[in-house]
């Protein structure tokens, strides 16, 4: 459903601080895929989800979305189908406003409601329904601001407001990596119950190693701009820490002497 064919990236071409992050880098993401994206620091991830994202544009190359080519749309166009969730808490919602007010513009997203849906009382119930889910004790703060959360808060509630759109594509920026480690499973379990319920096609670039063992049906390792490792199914479910490193270790010694 996602297709990056012969993608280029360069920075800063023509300076001294030209930097070829993407040299006609192909890839393909199913439907429902949920893909957990490792590597190590300057290896392209984000610059990966920042050209599916539409953030920075491509030298080269095609990008499509369920067979519709959107490599000349701009971010503000492909973020009717793509939501993505970053690392800083306070990015994905805005703070000034009610979970309420938030949740409100999020589902009408795309659409042409008026101000008059706000006061719908039926959708306050549904509003209500499903931040019950996250045991979170967000329900009872359906009229605060999200500045009163905290992160774990607000992290779980950017998850849902990036997905009552109903986006074709989910992308995760370190979105845990903030966290305190328990908070930041609470929301890691919070996102595979959602990615799960929706079926929703994710890419969920993280550090936490665990995190990308133990989550998704595909994981890939990203490194100088390539896919050095890409296992799904049952080699994914297979894997483990030990043996993912030794993979890193054997491919990077491979691609040394390539
Ligand atoms: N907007 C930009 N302008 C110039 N160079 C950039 C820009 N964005 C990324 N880069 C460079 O592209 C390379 C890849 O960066 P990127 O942020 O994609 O790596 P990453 O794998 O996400 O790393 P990290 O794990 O440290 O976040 C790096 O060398 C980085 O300096």
């Amino acid at each position: 459903m996602l297709q990056l064919e012969n993608i280029s990236k360069t920075f800063n071409k023509g300076s001294i601080n030209e930097n070829k992050v993407f040299d006609n880098f192909n890839i393909n993401i199913d439907n429902g895929d949920f893909v957990c994206i490792v590597g190590s620091n300057g290896a392209g991830k984000s610059t990966f989800l920042n050209i599916v994202s539409g953030k920075v544009p491509v030298d080269s190359g095609r990008i499509t979305l369920d067979k519709l080519d959107i490599t000349e749309e701009k971010e503000f166009e492909r973020c009717k189908k793509i939501s993505r969730i970053f690392q800083d808490p306070s990015l994905g919602t805005i703070p000034s406003m009610t979970i309420y007010e938030n949740m409100s513009i999020a589902k009408n997203k795309g659409n042409s409601f008026g101000l008059s849906f706000l006061k719908e009382k039926r959708k306050e119930k549904h509003f209500r329904e499903l931040l019950e889910v996250f045991d979170l004790g967000l329900e009872d703060k359906l009229h605060n601001p999200i500045s009163q959360l905290s992160g774990g808060q607000r992290q779980s509630l950017a998850l849902l407001i990036a997905v009552l759109g109903n986006p074709e594509l989910l992308l995760l920026d370190e979105h845990t990596a903030a966290l305190d480690p328990k908070t930041s499973e609470i929301v890691m379990d919070i996102t595979d119950k959602i990615v799960k319920e929706k079926n929703l096609s994710t890419l969920m670039v993280t550090h936490n190693i665990d995190h990308a063992i133990r989550y998704g049906n595909r994981i890939i390792m990203f490194h100088r701009g390539e896919v050095l490792i890409d296992l799904s199914g049952e080699e994914k479910e297979k894997l483990t820490k030990e043996k993912l490193l030794s993979l890193f270790k054997d491919m990077n010694d491979r691609s040394f002497f390539s």
